[in-house]
């Protein structure tokens, strides 16, 4: 096995000692159920080919078809990939969705395609897998770096391959082809919904909380929004250029229209934002982020993980012991995939339900989700990450054993 997605399902061994009931469906989950791996290739604008390697994980599919982002990026591996498969399984089954766990990758500096290029490059995405691209199997959805319009080019690749079911295997469309508004923002949205509904069991007063926020793309900057509007002060801003900070606080939609020009004023460097005194500190970036090596320089009451793996297991035990709560990725993230969700309901349907519906939809299934982790974070003296794993697995093996999977 490798080393990330080794590091990611070792962290179940603490589930299984929570209950021992749990090691059949531990073993189950050790492994991905394919992780499919293709070369893709692109014409770049000045005439050459240009190879990728491209992968679709599906990592499990007990509870129905599988689902996952795809990523652009120059780091992305099979291994990665599989670990974020794995993390999207636990996903699916702590907000009780009819989904398994997916991920896709493809490896490439998109920073440096023009339009045209990244268009080719997403529809190809869609080309390639589109045997394994449909909504009764696996179903796509943006990831880091990609966004609406990748999606629609990947809709277009998989029509190019006959794929008669293209708009209902791919989520998080533009709205003109069966995307829904719903979408935009819902994971930094859902975020902010869900550490509101749990501020009390945390013992936070969020609304004039301090707060610091790492990573300034999609879920960072809607969370960021929804923390100020709320009336908490956002001190701190971060992006992989560097660190904003004012002890007063910062004006958040100054800032990502700065931002969006080019022009921000950094005072520290990227990294700075980790150790800052501030009382919810959200890590928005990337994976990995806190590790054993940085944990202790941590100087906030709560962290909340949006981005996947942020939090590394031994960081995590280091933040137990010094009495930092962690909010973890596979509920705080999930607003994307519960409308994501909505949306393939929608292809489903054949209808579209009112916004407003949507909107009741959305939040019910993440309240009662954050409700589930509350819960049984009871039987874990408060560890809301075993609480979510717990949760997770126990739904996972009923359904394992069910089908009759393990040996009486
Ligand atoms: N957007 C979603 O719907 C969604 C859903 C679930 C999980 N996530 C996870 O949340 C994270 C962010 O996703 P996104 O969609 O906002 O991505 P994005 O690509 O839109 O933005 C990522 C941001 O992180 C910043 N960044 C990169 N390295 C950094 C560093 N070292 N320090 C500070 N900032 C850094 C980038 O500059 C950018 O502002 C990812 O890990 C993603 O997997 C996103």
């Amino acid at each position: 096995m490798s080393q990330l997605l080794e590091q990611a399902v070792g962290r179940l061994d603490r589930v299984v000692d929570a209950d021992p009931d749990l090691k059949d469906i531990r073993k189950l989950l050790s492994l991905p159920h394919e992780v499919i791996e293709r070369e893709l290739t692109i014409r770049r604008d000045d005439g050459h080919r240009q190879h990728a390697r491209a992968w679709r994980c599906r990592y499990n599919n007990l509870k129905g078809p599988t689902k996952g982002g795809v990523r652009f990026a120059a780091s992305a591996n099979s291994d990665d990939v599989s670990r974020l498969g794995f993390l999207m399984t636990l996903k699916c089954a702590l907000l009780d969705l009819p989904f398994g766990g997916a991920k896709g990758a493809v490896q490439i500096e998109a920073d440096d395609l023009t339009d045209k290029e990244r268009y080719q490059l997403a529809e190809t995405y869609g080309e390639v897998f589109a045997d394994v691209l449909r909504p009764d199997n696996d179903i796509a959805m943006p990831d880091t770096a990609t966004t609406c319009h990748d999606m629609e080019a990947m809709v277009a690749g998989l029509r190019h391959r006959a794929n008669g079911m293209a708009r209902g295997a791919v989520t998080g469309k533009p709205e003109d082809i069966g995307g829904i508004a719903l979408r935009k923002g819902a994971t930094g949205r859902g975020a902010w919904y869900i550490l509101d509904k749990l501020s009390d069991d945390a013992g936070l007063d969020v609304c004039s909380a301090r707060i610091s926020v790492q990573g300034m793309g999609k879920a960072g900057a809607a969370f960021a929004r929804c923390a100020r509007e709320a009336g908490a002060t956002v001190i701190a801003m971060s992006d992989s250029s560097g660190t904003l900070f004012d002890e007063d606080g910062l004006d958040v939609e100054q800032v990502l229209r700065t931002k969006a020009d080019g022009d921000l004023d950094y005072v520290e460097d990227a990294d700075a934002i980790i150790s800052l005194p501030t009382d919810i500190l959200c890590l928005a970036a990337v994976s990995d982020t806190v590790s054993e090596s940085n944990a202790t320089e941590l100087n906030a009451q709560f962290v909340l993980e949006i981005a996947n793996a942020a939090i590394s297991a031994s960081a995590d035990e280091i933040l137990r012991n010094r009495d930092i709560r962690v909010g973890p990725d596979i509920l705080f993230n999930s607003g994307g995939i519960v409308a994501s969700y909505l949306e393939w309901l929608v292809f489903q349907k054949g209808r579209t339900d009112s916004r407003q519906e949507q909107e009741m939809q959305w939040s019910d299934r993440l309240l009662t989700s954050a409700h589930s982790l509350a819960a049984t974070a009871e039987e874990c003296e408060g560890d809301w990450r075993l609480a979510a794993y717990l949760y997770a697995l126990r739904d996972l093996n009923a359904i394992a054993v069910a089908q009759g999977l393990f040996d009486s």
